[in-house]
């Protein structure tokens, strides 16, 4: 289906994290359960919903998963590894500490000590997101990393918890998972903070426990949007659109160009692809949820990527760099018809989560700094005290504060 610009246009503007009413409650009735009854909760709705009581898995199961991969799958996980380590080094994450006429002012940057990261499990075992969130978060030095992921835990995610160096794995998925992360139980001990994506239950979920733990943001059911020119190749669109879609019938695939004839040749061949895909059916359903685009021009193409804010922006453009500047919200940005958003999935470096729903209006991908804190620090001279202590008791008294202020003037 071929839209113009304005049929979606208001759509794309009304974009935001919707609330399913029916999943907020169960998710609520799941938390307040786990909360109040602990384990016992926890493996009730651990069987009810995934046919098995919540375990956590020893280490040596994970280094026999990781033994007995194949050669060349280990190989490309400890590439992926490697690559997404030497991505977040770069990223800067010194404090400071300056002198300030005797005195000083400054930032501690501390790694949280305790993180949960969340790898979804439910329509496929993504073994990528745990290397996606745990990675960085050993990068910034968090002190201890617990991964939780529906169970069975498939080998692969087992295998990933090795190459990332895992602190302690957990078979729980959903809301059950949320709730024993953040309120802690017996056997699962409380975290500081949850990372990591998921359905609609664990977004909801996250969202519930916010203040009780920190969160890294709401990443849900993943979607793209390319921008592309007539240089780009209606194969490579259709394969990268499908690649996203076949993530569940949530997923939104969609593509904006000004060229017709490419919208029309991509549209044959997404039914050419579609043959033979093993997820189909739910890809077909994802399509629905997108769609393709005419634009006036590309810049009308980019003002509508700006305004749907979509988790993966892709520029198949025959010379993207330049608009890069006119790049306002993403979760991340590919640029050129050879950076796949698949790559970026798996191996490129950045970390594939990412904000959807429109989150990306006000947040960009997972980061170094999601596991790292800001504790200011002031230690004034007895020279600044003083000075500053008068502005400081007038502002107070600005204020009504008369507590504040005789602090002050005690200082003077
Ligand atoms: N944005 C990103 O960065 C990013 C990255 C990777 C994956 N994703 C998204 O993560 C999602 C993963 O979803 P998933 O379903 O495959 O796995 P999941 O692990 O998030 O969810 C599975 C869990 O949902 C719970 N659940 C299922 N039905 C339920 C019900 N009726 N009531 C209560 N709980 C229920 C179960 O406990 C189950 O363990 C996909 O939508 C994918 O697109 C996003
Ligand atoms: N595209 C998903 C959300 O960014 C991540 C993923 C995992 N495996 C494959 N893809
Ligand atoms: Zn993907």
């Amino acid at each position: 289906m071929i839209y113009q610009a304005d049929e979606v246009r208001a759509r794309f503007a009304r974009r935001g994290l919707s609330f399913d009413p029916t999943v907020e409650e169960i998710v609520r009735g799941i938390l307040t359960a786990v909360r109040e009854e602990g384990d016992a909760a926890l493996d009730r709705f651990s069987l009810d919903l995934d046919g098995h009581p919540v375990e956590e898995v020893p280490k040596r199961l994970w280094r026999e998963a990781y033994e007995d991969l194949d050669e060349e799958l280990r190989d490309a996980l400890e590439t992926a590894k490697e690559r997404i380590e030497a991505f977040y080094r770069e990223e800067a994450k010194g404090g400071f500490l300056k002198a300030e006429a005797g005195g000083v002012l400054g930032q501690l940057v501390r790694p949280l000590s305790r993180v949960g990261v969340y790898v979804p499990g439910g329509s496929a075992p993504l073994l990528s997101s745990l290397l996606m969130s745990v990675v960085p978060a050993k990068v910034a030095g968090v002190g201890e990393v617990i991964v939780a992921s529906p169970p069975r835990v498939h080998p692969g995610v087992l295998a990933a918890a090795w190459v990332a160096g895992v602190d302690r794995l957990y078979a729980m998925g959903g809301a059950q998972a949320i709730a024993a992360l953040a309120f802690g139980t017996e056997r699962v001990p409380r975290v500081d903070k949850i990372v990591g994506p998921g359905n609609a239950y664990v977004v909801a979920a996250k969202r519930q426990v916010y203040g009780v733990v920190g969160l890294d943001g709401l990443a849900g059911p993943t979607e793209t949007l390319i921008v592309a020119d007539g240089s780009a190749s209606p194969r490579l669109l259709a394969a990268d659109l499908l690649a996203q879609a076949e993530h569940g019938p949530d997923s939104e695939p969609w593509l904006l160009s000004p060229d017709r004839a490419l919208l029309e040749r991509v549209e044959a061949e997404l039914f050419r692809q579609l043959e033979g895909l093993p997820r189909a059916e739910v890809a077909k359903r994802a399509l629905e949820k997108g769609g393709l685009v005419l634009t006036r021009d590309l810049e009308e193409a980019l003002d509508l990527a700006n305004l749907y804010a979509p988790e993966h922006l892709c520029l198949a453009l025959a010379d993207p760099l330049p608009w890069l500047g006119r790049v306002q919200n993403a979760g991340g940005v590919f640029l050129g018809e050879g950076s796949a958003e698949a790559l970026g999935d798996y191996i490129a470096g950045p970390s594939h989560v990412m904000p959807t729903s429109g989150t990306a209006r006000f947040q960009g991908g997972l980061a170094l700094r999601d596991f790292l804190k800001v504790i200011p620090v002031v230690g004034l001279s007895e020279k600044a005290v003083r000075e500053l202590s008068a502005k400081g008791a007038l502002l107070a008294r600005a204020e009504g504060l008369e507590g504040h202020a005789r602090a002050l003037d005690l200082r003077r």
